[in-house]
């Protein structure tokens, strides 16, 4: 479903990411596990559109993403979730959850906004609420939701699990659990290698802007492990 190709992300003089190549077959979870500074989010918002790759190419269903913008990423169905949530703080939280899917009607917003608060009861217990006024891991539950409002083939989250809680964390992972469920295919990079390894089926370890290690999880636990603490 997703295949990247040898990509390269810089910031001015500054390599991001260098030579990356990961493959995501439709159904899996894959985890992207690294330190702080490895490089996780530049290649997701590569994939996303939200930075331009400098070499390489991202291919989504077949189609090269590499003249499609961000927007037209989003309608050709990859949901995003990013690191550190960027809700719109002084959206309700309604808004925030159903600008993931803007462009989607009436009826198929409803249909999400019922589907999500059956899933997320705090929804619509906060429904009108500004969502900078919630908690980091409501804050968390809001970006996954909007994320998943357009009912995704393919969901990029970047580290959902930063800063939460032992009891956001099981939230948010059984949300997770909830698209596998669906057979949505998901991408997820985390430092905390614990929780984020129950739920992948494959991984990669990401330092210094390159691919390490990849395989089973069974296969890069231990490393995974040693990113963690580091
Ligand atoms: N906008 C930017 N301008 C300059 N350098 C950047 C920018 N964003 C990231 N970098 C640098 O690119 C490298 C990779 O950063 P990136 O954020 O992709 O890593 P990460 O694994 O997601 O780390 P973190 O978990 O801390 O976000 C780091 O050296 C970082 O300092």
């Amino acid at each position: 479903m997703l295949a990247v190709k040898d990509l390269e992300v810089r910031y001015g003089g500054i390599t991001a990411i260098s030579g990356v190549s990961i493959d995501v077959a439709e159904g899996e979870t894959v985890l992207l596990i690294g330190a702080n500074g490895a490089g996780k989010s530049s290649l997701i918002n590569a994939i996303i559109g939200l930075v331009q790759a400098s070499h390489g190419s991202v291919r989504f269903a077949g189609r090269d993403l590499s003249a499609v913008s961000c927007d037209g990423r989003a309608r050709a169905g990859i949901g995003y979730s990013p690191e550190g949530r960027r809700v719109f703080p002084t959206m309700s939280v309604a808004d925030n959850v159903l600008s993931g899917a803007c462009w989607h009607g009436g009826a198929s917003q409803r249909q999400a906004w019922a589907w999500l608060c059956g899933i997320f009861p705090i929804l619509k217990e906060r429904a009108s609420q500004p969502a900078g006024q919630l908690s980091g891991g409501q804050q968390q539950i809001v970006a996954l939701a909007r994320a998943m409002s357009s009912f995704p083939k393919l969901l990029l989250l970047d580290e959902p699990f930063l800063g939460l809680a032992p009891v956001w964390i099981a939230q948010i992972s059984e949300a997770i659990r909830h698209m596998q469920q669906r057979g949505t295919t998901i991408l997820m990079t985390e430092q905390m290698a614990r929780p984020a390894l129950k739920l992948a089926t494959r991984g990669y370890v990401m330092r210094g802007g390159e691919v390490r290690r990849s395989g089973t999880v069974a296969e890069i636990r231990d490393v995974a492990l040693a990113e963690e603490y580091l």
